[in-house]
């Protein structure tokens, strides 16, 4: 039986930035929450402490490295808030053991060809070495495909059985951020040098995603208000793509706008929302569909008379 088996679903604190609470978190470079570096690249030709000096002189919140090797280690470890075992790295025991005792919080990337198994036994490693802190990152497959697999299901499954924070490695790519966090993901790891537009996508994804498939329970106003606002934001999006199809309606129909107002569609679309917003019920969802169907009817009638003018 895994250690971690029966643990409690817990949220790990990397510096400022909560991951597994609260919204999904997109780790990258500019425009993220929070930054990594990895030392590999530079191995052997700058030194690891320089490196971090480099990202830290421009951003101030969250680093995460990725050492070469555990000789890395003493050079960063003040001066980072996190650090990533690299997939390629997974089953260097001798590295994840000092990797872990340095207490920090651990993303473990599940290596290319490991199996579930395998990969939580890296979380478990780390555990033994006394650090809980342990963030599991799904980073894909080789396969007789070009480039890597992901595999959401798999992290999904990850994330049930460990009840740790589970991120998707999405690369340069952002195409898959709102189908990670729909399938559950706590955050999204970007490439360290990924396109500032890149970490915008991937954020707004979130946002917008998040906003209807992440269950939050915030304790604080500050904490509720930002969740409001990703709320707001996905009901922006709808209410602008629902304006669009109203108008639509309008054009389509022998008699549009407020002229052709259809009360039992209203009631019966009313009812039909009431089904999923219990609480709101019926009467209160009323007003509020009212407001959002004159607007729409507004719209459309001026649009009308702009088309004509
Ligand atoms: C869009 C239509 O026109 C009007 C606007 C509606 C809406 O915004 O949902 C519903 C009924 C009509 O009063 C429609 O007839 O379906």
């Amino acid at each position: 039986m895994s250690l971690t088996a029966h643990l409690e679903r817990g949220a790990v604190q990397v510096g400022t930035l909560t991951v597994g609470a609260g919204p999904a978190v997109v780790i990258g470079g500019a425009g993220a929450d929070a930054r990594w570096v990895s030392l590999r690249d530079h191995h052997g030709r700058v030194p690891a402490a320089e490196t971090v000096a480099a990202v830290r002189a421009e951003w101030a919140g969250p680093i995460l490295v990725e050492p070469f090797s555990a000789a890395d280690l003493p050079e960063i470890v003040a001066d980072v808030e996190g650090v990533i075992v690299g997939a390629a790295w997974m089953q260097d025991f001798q590295l994840v053991r000092a990797v872990a005792r340095l207490g920090l919080p651990v993303v473990v990337q599940r290596g290319p060809a490991a199996t579930l198994e395998e990969w939580l036994a890296i979380a478990d490693y780390c555990v033994a070495e006394g650090n809980d802190r342990v963030v599991l990152c799904e980073s894909g497959s080789r396969t007789h495909q070009a480039g890597i697999t992901l595999d959401l299901a798999l992290m999904r499954e990850a994330r049930r059985r460990s009840g740790r924070p589970v991120l998707a490695d999405l690369g340069e790519e952002p195409a898959l951020a709102a189908a990670a966090v729909a399938a559950g993901a706590d955050g999204l790891l970007l490439a360290q040098d990924a396109a500032e537009r890149t970490a915008l996508a991937a954020q707004e994804a979130v946002r917008i995603v998040g906003a209807v498939t992440r269950s939050e329970v915030p304790d604080s106003v500050l904490a509720a208000r930002s969740a409001i606002d990703r709320v707001d934001a996905a009901l922006a999006v709808l209410l602008e793509r629902r304006a669009e199809l109203a108008g639509t309606i309008q054009r389509l129909k022998p008699v549009g706008g407020f002229a052709g107002r259809d009360m039992d569609r209203e009631r019966r679309l009313v009812e039909e929302m009431a089904r999923r917003a219990p609480t709101l019920g019926e009467a209160r969802l009323a007003s509020i569909m009212n407001a959002v169907i004159e607007a729409g009817l507004h719209l459309a009638e001026e649009r009308a008379a702009n088309a004509q003018a």
